[in-house]
């Protein structure tokens, strides 16, 4: 057998953020035991230190993978993301050196949607500062400002796989659902699309946020927006920090402008429980504020662990990078009987004519070829009918590192 192939125990994969422990049974079912579980993230300095020998590494929201980090990450051939965003990624660097970054796109989906629900139902009726009184000895029984959710118009922003559950589900509490996206979508049972974010601020009772964090949904929701909203409307904030303007927010709930906002992330959140959380928020009892915990639930936190790391091994065994975030998609049968080399190369001209040449050269028959591009990066997945005791594979693998543009290459069996 070749050298090259890397055997499944050296392996390393670094799992940060204490990823669910469903996580590390599928990689150990699948061959995969040299795993280092850490609870908590890392900063940048840390993590340069902790991935020079790792060849996957598993994060949640906290954790920053920067150009620094993978540059240091010589090894590293793939991160799992064991969360929804990818924002704390630099994807385009990952994928420059050659790393296959995944995530799971819908496992926490629900749970955020429910708690989204709960919330609204507990602004509606005035909750935070009833609890807040009641912890303080205070007795604050009325009903002024506390109304039913039936009837109430619900402005979703962000109609993707979280606003469009939660549209369903509020539905069946009788609230009048509208949304905006960038996106033509279908409105779910009798749900409507509104034309603008302004329309759908001006319309609604509660607002909330459901978007990726991109550049144009950094600061969205501002003063002027928030001006914008129904006086004692409600808003909610489950997505991402970078999407409210916190201060701005403070403000309307402060001025009683807004009646209530249920706010789950922040531009800066603790990078760890033992941090202190500090906020302007903190001070308003007509705001509910949970620390980043709209999909930590036992449930999705287990199928997610399941769906990363399911995806990472079948990327370290078979070469498969279906559903990767930052990378050109191959879906590939497990060939048997034959020797598979993965290429991945910058997308220019003559690439794949090189690597044919080689194999020519050799005189190797090829019994598949996958080939994927994006703009800027190739990679193509060869399969090679040769002896697994021969060493050509060892000679292909040194001939094609040293063309011209390749980023990583490695044998795969
Ligand atoms: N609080 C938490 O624990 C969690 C937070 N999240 C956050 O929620 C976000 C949304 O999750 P999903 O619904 O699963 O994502 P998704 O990708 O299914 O949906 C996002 C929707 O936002 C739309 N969109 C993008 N830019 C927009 C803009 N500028 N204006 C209006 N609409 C825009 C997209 O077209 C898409 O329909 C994630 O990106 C993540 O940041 C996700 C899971 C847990
Ligand atoms: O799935 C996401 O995007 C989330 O925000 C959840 O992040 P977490 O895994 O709880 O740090």
């Amino acid at each position: 057998m070749s050298q090259v192939s890397l055997a499944k125990d050296r392996i390393k994969f670094l799992l940060l953020e204490g990823v669910h422990e469903s996580a590390v049974e599928i990689l150990k079912q699948r061959g995969y035991h040299s795993i280092e579980y850490i609870t908590t993230a890392l900063d940048e300095a840390e993590l340069c230190d902790k991935v020079r020998d790792a060849h996957f590494i598993g994060i949640r929201s906290r954790t920053q993978l920067t150009e620094k980090v993978f540059a240091a990450a010589e090894k590293l051939i793939g991160v799992g993301c064991f969360c929804i965003g990818t924002n704390q990624v630099d994807l385009v660097a990952a994928r420059n050196h050659g790393v296959v970054v995944f995530n799971a796109p819908f496992s926490n989906t629900r749970s955020v949607a429910e708690l989204v629900l709960a919330e609204i139902i507990m602004l509606l009726r005035r909750i935070p500062e009833k609890n807040a009184a009641a912890h303080r000895g205070e007795w604050y029984k009325t009903a002024t400002g506390s109304f039913e959710a039936r009837g109430k118009v619900l402005g979703i922003v962000g109609y993707g796989h979280i606003g469009s559950q939660l549209s369903i589900l509020a539905e069946q509490l009788g609230m009048q659902v509208r949304f905006y996206d960038v996106e033509s979508k279908l409105p779910l049972g009798n749900a409507s699309s509104v034309a603008s974010l302004d329309a759908l601020l001006q319309q609604s009772d509660v607002v909330t946020l459901h978007v990726p964090e991109t550049a144009q949904t950094q600061w969205m929701i501002d003063a002027p927006q928030l001006t914008k909203m129904k006086p004692g409307a409600l808003l909610v904030n489950a997505s991402r920090g970078t999407v409210v303007v916190i201060d701005a927010l403070a403000e309307a709930l402060r001025s009683g402008h807004l009646a209530g906002a249920a706010i789950d992330v922040f531009p800066v959140e603790p990078s760890s429980n033992k941090e202190v959380f500090e906020s302007p928020l903190r001070e308003l009892d007509n705001c509910i504020l949970t620390p980043h915990v709209g999909g930590s639930t036992q449930e999705a936190q287990e199928n997610i662990g399941v769906e990363v790391a399911g995806k990472l091994a079948h990327y370290s065994d078979n070469g498969s990078t279906l559903s990767a975030v930052n990378f050109p998609e191959v879906s590939l049968p497990t060939h048997h009987g034959a020797r598979r080399l993965l290429h991945i190369h910058q997308n220019r001209p003559g690439m794949l004519t090189r690597i044919n040449q080689l194999l020519a050269e050799q005189n190797i028959n090829v019994s598949g070829q996958y080939l994927q591009t994006d703009a800027d990066v190739g990679y193509v997945v060869i399969d090679i009918d040769t002896p697994a005791d021969s060493d050509i594979a060892d000679t292909l693998l040194d001939a094609m590192r040293a063309i011209e543009g390749t980023i990583r290459a490695r044998v795969l069996y």
